[in-house]
């Protein structure tokens, strides 16, 4: 159970990257916490300002960037102020914090020198190989610079020394890389990246070995650590890596069932549900659907049944390859099929904005068979920003079932109502 939640944190974090073309936008406002609560802070509202080196502008604006992101805003003059300063930050993906980092080693690196100055820790291969492409992109304009990637599979020979002068790679094989086998010189190293702090610490023996990894760097090395959540775990874990930090944090945005019409449907079984499903079918395309699912069996189940009554339908299943995933997500996202089949381990942490119709086949539970109220309002409610209206359909077909959908409902004082899927009227005018 535990591999898998760990495997899970990682593939979501890498869909997300492979499905996002945009920066994530946010009204709420950045928390900072300075190391030094009386010098000055500093927001920058253009690249311009933040004074870099020109091809490192010219790589920005290549990247098709106009202004600092939110968080950037704020991160940008800290990471690149002299002497540097250690900062954590924590903000939701997709809201610019890889791009933030890599300027900041982009700026520190001095191309002409052939040794390993900038180290960037990453919880997997793929991630890794993600932050390489954004390194690639941003520093096009230096011909010289080279990347390596320290993972493990990419044998070198003994007593070899690396030249490039980025190296990216999970906590293993960069440890084995500096202490070991010797590759790098852990004491020129001048900016220490650890991404994904909170699903580096999801995987056994990664906390220690970025600690390891950590403690061999020369004391004015600046080290930076990335979060998408704020546990106690992950803070506890950033405080050991990130000594004298600077804090920056910018809260999610909240969700709500304000806007959203909840309607449940009494079945008795599975094949009620489905037929429950059918009538309302027509009705409910009329937008695009997300229709979730307790285990990847039902959802194949489900998916497999709606296609035999002709619908076209597409399903998100744990089984599937992360790029065969982001592949049926960008589908949807580009309205090619209108009704996505998914269970929620696959589903969580992906925002399809579009989708105005949810439909719980089987409302959520967590393992003890409780009620999942976070689950239920992260799939149903919609953040200040996208308030459009929404419809929420439940399906229910016990009286335990019933009991949970009860539950919901205190839990959130919002009534959900009962809909009768043979009644045409009622359906037109709920979609309405
Ligand atoms: N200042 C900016 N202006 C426009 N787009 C930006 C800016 N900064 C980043 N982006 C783009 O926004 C998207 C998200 O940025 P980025 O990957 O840096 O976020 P993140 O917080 O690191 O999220 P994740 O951890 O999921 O990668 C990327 O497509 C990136 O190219």
């Amino acid at each position: 159970m535990k591999w898998r939640l760990r495997e899970d944190r990682a593939a979501q974090s890498l869909l997300n990257k492979l499905i996002r073309s945009n920066l994530v936008d946010t009204t709420n406002q950045v928390e900072v916490l300075q190391r030094d609560p009386t010098s000055p802070l500093y927001s920058v509202k253009s690249f311009e300002e933040l004074r870099l080196k020109p091809q490192l502008l010219q790589g920005v604006y290549a990247m098709g960037f106009n202004r600092p992101s939110k968080i950037q805003e704020n991160a940008l003059p800290m990471m690149l102020a002299e002497p540097p300063q250690n900062l954590i930050a924590q903000s939701q993906s997709g809201t610019g914090k890889t791009a933030a980092f890599v300027l900041a080693m982009l700026s520190r690196v001095e191309p002409g020198n052939k040794y390993p100055q900038c180290l960037c820790l990453s919880p997997t291969y793929e991630l890794a190989l993600q932050t390489g492409k954004v390194i690639e992109q941003m520093g096009k304009f230096y011909p010289e610079l080279k990347l390596a990637y320290a993972v493990r599979g990419n044998k070198l020979e003994r007593g070899q020394k690396i030249s490039e002068q980025i190296v990216i790679g999970t906590p293993g094989t960069v440890l084995d890389w500096c202490s070991k086998l010797k590759f790098i010189d852990p004491k020129k190293i001048k900016v220490f990246v650890l991404d994904e702090a909170d699903v580096m610490i999801a995987t056994q023996g990664h906390q220690d070995q970025s600690i390891r990894i950590q403690r061999m760097l020369p004391k004015d090395c600046q080290m930076l650590l990335f979060s998408a959540t704020f546990e106690d775990s992950v803070w506890k874990f950033a405080q050991k890596v990130v000594p004298d930090p600077n804090i920056i944090k910018l809260k999610r945005e909240e969700e709500t069932l304000d806007t959203i019409k909840q309607y449940y449907v009494l079945c008795n079984n599975r094949d009620e549900k489905f037929q429950a499903l059918c009538n309302i079918y027509g009705a409910i395309t009329i937008a695009q659907a997300m229709i979730f699912c307790h285990t990847r069996k039902t959802a194949g189940w489900l998916a497999a049944e709606l296609s035999k009554e002709g619908h076209q339908v597409a399903l998100l299943s744990g089984e599937m390859m992360v790029e065969q995933r982001a592949a049926v997500i960008e589908r949807f996202r580009e309205g090619k099929e209108k009704v996505l089949v998914t269970t929620n381990v696959c589903a969580r942490g992906i925002d399809v904005e579009q989708v105005s119709v949810v439909i719980n086949f089987d409302l959520p539970v967590d393992k003890d068979g409780n009620p999942d109220n976070e689950t239920y309002l992260h799939r149903i409610g919609r953040t200040g920003r996208f308030g459009k209206r929404g419809l929420a359909i439940n399906m229910v077909d016990s009286k335990h079932s019933m009991n949970i959908l009860n539950r919901i409902q205190e839990h959130f004082n919002k009534k959900i109502n009962k809909l009768d899927t043979d009644d045409l009227d009622e359906i037109e005018k709920i979609t309405n």
